[in-house]
């Protein structure tokens, strides 16, 4: 079952969220010596970087930085969720090490062949991860307005996908068509994932999706096989939740 934190607001949000992958990237650098980590687009880098980029608590020369979908558009791109995440987060950090950002191929993206940017980017994944099933320390999942995460859409063939590690997908529903994203045998290999989700506008779905599971909705898909799932969200988006869907928020 997923454990849902609602926060009063957006400032409250990101604070929670800073202080849990706070301990979650001590824990995991204590386990193993680094923390492997895949973000996703949209508001989540925002959410998640307010507080955490000033975080001195957070030992970033052990992070190794990995997307959860990507747009096949060049880095300097405003669609580009590798911007996004380094204007937002890499750009305030200077512990992270170059080496250890793992972004789309400039070129493929450029060039949007999303073909050939997730046969490099699972390259990627295989070398970091050592030829093994790639197995996060954290994921971190935007949700949206129809349900989907990652570049994971309502009743695409994508969602089936058993073998590839990281697939292109050329008619994404959400501009821009072209992009890469994780598949489910990756996603649910996860050891924690946290979906951050917040405003008004995303109550209906976040009911659906923690209240109504027969949906089969992507977000629903998200069930990692030895991992715990996470809803960070705010007020307004738990608006349309039964009191006791949502946890009291405590470390
Ligand atoms: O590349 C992308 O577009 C994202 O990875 C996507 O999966 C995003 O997380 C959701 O669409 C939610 O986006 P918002 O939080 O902006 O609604």
């Amino acid at each position: 079952m997923p454990i849902v934190y609602s926060f009063a607001n957006g400032d409250a949000l990101s604070s929670g969220l800073n202080e849990f992958v706070e301990k979650v990237s001590r824990d995991a650098i204590a386990d193993h010596g680094h923390l492997s980590i895949a973000i996703s687009g949209g508001s989540l880098p925002k959410i998640l970087s307010k507080d955490l980029a000033h975080n001195k608590n957070v030992d970033f020369s052990k992070w190794h930085i990995f997307w959860a979908d990507e747009r096949c558009v060049s880095h300097t791109n405003a669609d580009s969720n590798y911007l996004e995440v380094k204007k937002s987060l890499l750009d305030h950090i200077p512990q992270i090490r170059q080496e250890n950002i793992y972004a789309i191929h400039e070129k493929f993206a450029s060039e949007k062949d999303a073909e050939r940017a997730a046969v490099d980017y699972e390259e990627q994944l295989k070398k970091f991860f050592k030829n093994q099933l790639p197995s996060f320390d954290l994921l971190l999942l935007g949700m949206g307005p129809d349900g989907h995460c990652c570049s994971l859409f309502p009743g695409h063939p994508l969602l089936e996908e058993k073998k590839r590690l990281v697939a292109p997908i050329f008619d994404s529903p959400k501009p821009p068509p072209e992009r890469i994203t994780l598949t489910y045998p990756v996603v649910n290999n996860s050891k924690l994932v946290v979906f951050v989700t917040a405003g008004d506008g995303k109550k209906d779905m976040v009911q659906q999706i923690i209240e109504q599971p027969e949906m089969d909705l992507p977000c629903q898909r998200v069930k990692p096989t030895n991992g715990q799932v996470y809803w960070f969200i705010d007020h307004a988006a738990a608006a349309k939740l039964r009191k006791e869907s949502c946890s009291e928020y405590k470390l």
